[in-house]
């Protein structure tokens, strides 16, 4: 009975495990592919999200707000921007139908999406043109229609017409089959508020106040030349990036368009700052995007503001130095907590930097590829997802 969706889909099993060779598990084959999509239960359409439309993007936004990703505890729910949601969805070489919406009477009820990526997957030779799926999501009141399934299948059929047959997602629940599972790691920034939202908790040895003195960060970076990134920075970051992340087994290679979109600040969505040296040489840079949570019920707060460490790349700086100004600029940008996975080389400041360890874990799963490795350690994967 488990998992009755993802058995029937091109994902390692268990016991299969050693019979499968590295690589795609089904070959696809492009004239199979059903050209029309799939058929909806009455009263439920298929229609395509244009989010530069100001009233479309309202209706994604409060979808999510109201619909989306809950903690454990369903004290949180993400509260992504709809300039957020336009940075992540709206990158160099988009598809228009790869934002797909279901609607009932003219209302948004079902979400997901597409981009495109080119992964490197082991190595070098592995250069796969494929999705990045994310922000699945079904409106609560219909949650029993196993409508899930069907968005999954559609954006499966209009990749496939794309000729890609691969993609990569990350979900905190375990279906078949992570190819990695993260942990993620909170700094707090912002104690008080923290522990009004009930977001920490206070031992019994423990006051606020002291809390707050743990906590405690300069008031200004440490890092000279430290500054936010500019158009300027693009082909340094861009090189910088790509020498760093070829040292994963999982990562994508950047154009300087790509740079342009991910890494150049968009207030309220991302912030990236660069180490300038004498001669206008780039030598770091450190970059974290803006995911605030809702605060589902609470008399005090409505949000909790977290900043998630995204790209980071230290060739002269040392990391703990360069992450200990990211958090340093993240309270000065109003954050109340810094978010991490154990990722890269995060778990070389985890610890120094006082991060504690989230109560959860971010899966990340490959759709019909075999690893020559079972699984990649979390230090093995150099991408981000928001
Ligand atoms: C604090 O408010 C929350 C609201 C909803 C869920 C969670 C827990 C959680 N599931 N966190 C993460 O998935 C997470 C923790 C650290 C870093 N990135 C993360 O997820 C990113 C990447 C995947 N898409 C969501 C954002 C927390």
């Amino acid at each position: 009975k488990p998992h009755q969706f993802w058995q029937t889909q091109p994902m390692p099993n268990i016991n299969e495990m050693d019979k499968l060779l590295p690589g795609p598990i089904q070959q696809g084959v492009l004239a199979e592919v059903r050209k029309d999509p799939l058929n909806l239960i009455d009263k439920f359409e298929w229609f395509n999200v244009d989010l530069r439309n100001e009233e479309q993007a309202q209706q994604v936004y409060t979808l999510l707000k109201e619909n989306y990703v809950e903690d454990d505890d369903n004290m949180f729910r993400f509260d992504y921007s709809i300039d957020f949601l336009r940075w992540a969805l709206l990158p160099p070489g988009q598809y228009s139908d790869w934002l797909i919406g279901v609607r009932v009477n003219q209302k948004l009820v079902g979400f997901i999406t597409g981009i495109p990526v080119t992964l490197y997957i082991e190595n070098e030779q592995n250069k796969i043109k494929m999705t990045e799926i994310n922000f699945l999501c079904v409106h609560k009141k219909i949650r029993a229609n196993r409508l899930a399934p069907v968005l999954i299948k559609e954006i499966t059929r209009r990749v496939h017409i794309k000729n890609m047959w691969q993609a990569v997602y990350t979900a905190g629940i375990v279906v078949p089959t992570p190819i990695s599972q993260t942990r993620y790691y909170h700094r707090s920034l912002n104690a008080k508020k923290l522990i009004e939202v009930g977001f920490s908790s206070l031992s019994a040895r423990q006051t606020i106040s002291r809390q707050q003195k743990l906590y405690k960060l300069p008031e200004e970076p440490k890092t000279p030349g430290l500054r936010p990134m500019k158009k300027k920075d693009v082909a340094q970051v861009t090189k910088l990036l790509n020498d760093y992340l070829k040292n994963f087994k999982l990562y994508f290679k950047y154009s300087e368009e790509e740079v342009k979109h991910w890494f150049l600040p968009r207030k309220d969505v991302i912030s990236t700052y660069v180490v300038e040296k004498e001669q206008g040489v780039v030598t770091d840079f450190l970059s974290f995007y803006n995911l605030p949570s809702q605060v589902i019920k609470n008399p005090k707060h409505t949000h909790l503001r977290a900043a998630y460490s995204y790209y980071n790349v230290a060739t002269q700086t040392p990391i703990v130095q360069l992450m200990y100004d990211a958090l340093i600029l993240a309270k000065n940008e109003g954050y109340d907590v810094f978010n991490a996975l154990d990722i890269m080389d995060n778990d070389k400041f985890l610890k120094e930097l006082m991060f504690c360890p989230g109560d959860g874990q971010l899966n990340y799963y490959l759709y019909n590829w075999k690893l020559e490795s079972n699984m990649l350690k979390p230090e093995e994967i150099g991408i981000v997802l928001v």
